[in-house]
């Protein structure tokens, strides 16, 4: 139930789809920690393994198309899961597979379209691209930042007519929601403006900016964050908002781990007795 804590003994499932980050900050690393942070059991289908740290990606093993497929049958088959959050998926064939694995699962999805790595690091090949068509069309929500939807929609989110228009191209593909994510775009005041549409609806979320330089693993956090709320039941929009929360949160006191620019902190309020919103 929303508004109510979650049982530990019987927790809902979500399971992540993507790849793993070695330093932790991103990733599967950042998916899992989420999920638990918010109460939800965490599971994990690894596309690929990089070699990465706070620093940069200095490498990136994609695992074998059967491999995937036999981790994501080995999870349906036990457990029941409540949503699917898909992060970085690195190559066509990968998109492909996942694609196909999904193709009976018929709960919520969630697709982060991870291309390149807060670094500037690129993670889907650029003939990835395109097999994305098939998995938009399975998504209840997709969240791209500014530059992933100029990058797929050719439109930067910069204003109310651009939102809209570069929500029609994922709707054209099939996908029933997107969140543009205001934290590339530029504002005038000190405000992040985050936007969900669905056909029917627009809901805009207003939110001073934090001025972090920490923000690596910051999307990933978004993205299990709403699949691990949804999982617990929440409606899209309540999803979205304490996904949202919860990534603030993890922005606002970074991690001082790692020599680079640092990584969201999903420890945060540990020690306090803070949790994230039940409310
Ligand atoms: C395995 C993996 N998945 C996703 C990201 C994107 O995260 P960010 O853009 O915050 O670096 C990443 N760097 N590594």
């Amino acid at each position: 139930m929303p508004g109510t804590p979650p049982d530990p003994q019987t927790p809902s499932y979500a399971l992540t789809i993507a790849s793993s980050d070695s330093g932790g900050g991103a990733g599967i690393q950042a998916d899992l920690k989420t999920m638990t942070r918010l109460g939800v059991y965490g599971g994990s289908v690894v596309v690929a393994a990089t070699a990465q740290n706070t620093r940069g990606v200095e490498g990136s093993h994609v695992l074998p198309a059967e491999s995937i497929r036999a981790q994501y049958e080995a999870v349906a088959d036990d457990f029941d899961i409540a949503a699917v959050k898909l992060g970085m998926l690195a190559t066509a064939e990968a998109v492909e597979t996942v694609a196909d694995c999904l193709a009976d699962y018929d709960g919520p999805v969630v697709l982060d379209p991870v291309m390149v790595a807060t670094s500037g690091d690129r993670l889907l090949a650029e003939d990835a691209v395109d097999a994305y068509d098939a998995l938009f069309a399975r998504a209840t929500l997709a969240t791209p930042n500014a530059d992933e939807a100029e990058a797929l929609t050719g439109v930067f989110p910069d204003s109310p007519t651009a939102v809209s228009e570069a929500a029609d191209w994922f709707f054209d593909r099939g996908a029933d929601a997107v969140l543009l994510k205001g934290g590339h775009v530029a504002t005038d005041g000190d405000t992040v403006v985050d936007t969900l549409v669905t056909p029917t609806e627009t809901t805009t979320f207003v939110n001073p900016r934090i001025d972090a330089t920490a923000t690596h693993g910051s999307g990933c956090t978004l993205s299990s964050a709403v699949a691990a709320r949804l999982a617990r039941g929440d409606d899209l929009a309540d999803a979205v908002r304490r996904g949202i929360e919860f990534t603030r949160a993890t922005l606002a006191e970074p991690a001082d781990v790692g020599e680079g620019a640092g990584s969201v902190n999903h420890l945060v309020g540990v020690g306090d007795g803070w949790t994230p919103d039940e409310s």
